[in-house]
């Protein structure tokens, strides 16, 4: 009921674990707090907080719009609904290396297993679109220092992203995540791998976990969970899939209604309203209320 029943110090620490165990971990991204629940639910291993969805939620393009306190409280508002670990998209940081250490201190607070920070300039874009550009070495190394010596649990894990493989090309990148590694970097997350050699090349490089970004309609082709296990990658991402997902049938059900003059040709496919009780996990706030409601008052004069 209410809240995830662990801190977030105990979450950071099973991610530490799982991580270490080598299996890959499967991160979908949650749209809403709610969609948290059903992510967990389902047996995943953790929670992506995705800045495009965030974006596009507000109805914004992800060019680095949102500001630190709307991404801290989605932060917040999707850790505590889950027991599992959640990553959050950190964008650029927030600005120069100062503003990188608040954002930490800003995403711990919120609860977060991890965060990842990015190479990209500002305004960014999505990692997986053609007119990036990249800040220079000095500036993307001392993003990550910042980051590792801002944190206070030595646990809060800190990816970096690399987005210099759309610009630049794989050497760039390979001779990129080293020097991210060196700077602190517990992992590293190399944007807009083409095929699978490529994320082999980034796994050869460095001796940290390594994430694959599986977002639909870019650069990189849909891997399976296999695919990209045998290549040696730790975290896989799906970010923006359940808000297409959702999105892509809240469209069909606004034109079965233009088209019958009722829903009614869009109910089977909805959610039920039991099914969202369930997950809302109601039965319990029931018992909670009568067990406050229904005491008795014997006794009492
Ligand atoms: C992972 C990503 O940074 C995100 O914000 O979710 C995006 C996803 C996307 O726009 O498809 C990205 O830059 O890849
Ligand atoms: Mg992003």
């Amino acid at each position: 009921m209410l809240y995830s029943t662990l801190t977030a110090a105990v979450k950071r620490q099973n991610l530490r674990d799982a991580l270490a165990t080598g299996e890959l971990l499967r991160f979908p991204g949650a749209f809403t707090p709610l969609s948290t629940r059903l992510i967990q639910e389902k047996g995943f291993e953790g929670v992506y907080i995705s800045g495009a969805v965030l974006a596009a939620e507000l109805g914004l393009p992800d060019i680095g719009l949102t500001t630190l306190t709307e991404v801290a409280q989605r932060a917040l508002q999707i850790s505590r609904m889950t027991d599992l670990p959640t990553l959050i998209d950190a964008d650029t940081g927030f600005g120069e290396p100062m503003n990188v250490a608040r954002t930490v201190h800003e995403l711990e607070d919120a609860g977060v297993a991890g965060l990842h920070i990015e190479d990209q300039v500002n305004p960014k874009r999505c990692g997986h679109l053609d007119g990036k550009q990249v800040v220079d070495e000095d500036t993307a190394l001392k993003r990550i220092r910042a980051a590792a010596q801002a944190r206070r649990d030595p646990n809060l894990l800190i990816m970096a992203r690399t987005d210099i493989r759309g610009v630049e090309g794989l050497d760039s990148a390979v001779d990129r995540a080293k020097k991210l590694v060196d700077a602190g970097a517990d992992a590293i997350f190399p944007e807009a791998m083409k095929d699978l050699g490529e994320f082999e090349a980034i796994r050869n490089a460095v001796d940290v976990p390594i994430l694959a970004n599986m977002t639909e309609f870019g650069k990189s082709e849909l891997f399976t969970t296999q695919q990209l296990a045998d290549v040696g990658v730790n975290i896989v991402i799906y970010p923006v899939t359940l808000l297409r997902s959702a999105m892509g049938e809240a469209e069909r059900t606004l034109d079965t209604i233009l088209a019958d003059g009722t829903q009614q040709g869009a109910v089977a496919g909805m959610q039920t309203r039991s099914r969202l009780y369930e997950l809302l996990d109601y039965e319990s706030y029931n018992a909670f209320d009568s067990g406050v409601f229904n005491f008795s008052q014997e006794g009492h004069s």
